[in-house]
């Protein structure tokens, strides 16, 4: 049988194969705080890295078949929002069969099938036309008390739907900037990582962290994670005991950042695409 080449690929295939090792990047990058690691389960008692990596695995079909969806309706429009809608409604089902019910990734989807979507419409103007489609109201949407919603409800932070509508600010004004200055300093791919998801921690509303541990958590959070990158960031002695620190305070208050972790996929995810398309 003839092998098949890589620029046999299709377009979709790419796409798809890029949002799933964003996820696994993410999910494999050490020491995080208080998120699944390589090292352990963080602040969760019903997640552990090869559940992150089978949820991923999971999504490349759904990611796949948004990236389709994307080529063939091949304009922003309400059409195209409420198939990515019914696609990622279908996704979070089988990422719920792979997890036995543990959400693992609905952020992901979420944030990462518009990314995939925009991308697969036009190479420019990523998250501009993710955005404009995120503000495209899918009548088939379900209304339910979600954590979000809830916190929402309660604080007025809105959350994975706002930050994507405004164009993903925190991955762009924060993560994205301060990998590629982290990557300038030489500090090694995985430090430049992590100081990418300080960098988007440091003014993030994340709704898991404020629905599990309120506005303690979210300072805790934003406050400890500039420290990491005020003190030389996660290469240098000070900024990895800064980092320690973070990690067992978000533990004490079982505050996870998961929210922040989706957007630094995102984040990698954008990186990636650069030269790639
Ligand atoms: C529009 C939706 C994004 C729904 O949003 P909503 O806010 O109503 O719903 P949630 O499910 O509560 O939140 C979405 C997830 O987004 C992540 N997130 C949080 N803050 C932000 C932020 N500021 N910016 C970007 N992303 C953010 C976060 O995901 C991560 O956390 C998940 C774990 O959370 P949770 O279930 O609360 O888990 P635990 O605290 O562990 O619960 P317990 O086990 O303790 O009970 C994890 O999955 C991470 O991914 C938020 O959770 C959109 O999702 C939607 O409409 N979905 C319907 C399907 C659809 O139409 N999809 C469209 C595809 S284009
Ligand atoms: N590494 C991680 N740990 C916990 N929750 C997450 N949601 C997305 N990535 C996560």
């Amino acid at each position: 049988m003839r092998a098949l080449k890589l620029h046999e690929l299709s377009l979709a295939d790419r796409l798809a194969d890029m949002a799933v090792e964003a996820l696994i990047d993410e999910a494999d990058l050490s020491p995080k705080p208080a998120l699944v690691d390589r090292r352990g389960n963080g602040a969760h008692s019903d997640l552990h890295l090869g559940l992150m990596h089978a949820s991923a695995l999971s999504l490349w079909p759904m990611f796949k078949e948004m990236a389709e969806a994307a080529i063939e309706f091949g304009e922003v429009g309400l059409p195209l929002r409420e198939a990515l809608g019914r696609i990622g409604r279908e996704g979070e089902q089988a990422m719920l069969i792979t997890t036995h019910g543990v959400n693992t990734h609905r952020g992901a989807i979420w944030a990462l099938g518009l990314l995939t979507a925009a991308a697969a419409l036009a190479p420019r103007d990523i998250p501009l036309n993710a955005a404009r489609l995120a503000l495209l109201n899918d009548r088939y949407v379900p209304q339910p008390m979600s954590h979000g919603a809830q916190v929402a409800q309660r604080y007025g932070a809105r959350g994975a739907r706002e930050e994507a509508q405004l164009g993903f600010p925190s991955v762009l004004q924060r993560g994205l900037p301060q990998l590629h200055k982290s990557r300038r300093q030489n500090v090694g791919e995985q430090n430049a990582r992590l100081d990418a998801l300080l960098a988007i921690m440091t003014d993030l509303a994340d709704t898991c962290v404020l629905y599990r541990a309120g506005l303690e958590g979210q300072h805790a959070m934003q406050r400890g994670a500039q420290a990491v990158l005020d003190a030389g960031g996660s290469a240098t002695l000070a900024g990895r005991r800064h980092l320690h620190e973070l990690d067992q305070q978000l533990l004490a208050l079982n505050a996870s950042p998961g929210g922040a972790a989706d957007l630094l996929a995102a984040c990698l995810f954008i990186d990636r695409l650069d030269g790639a398309l």
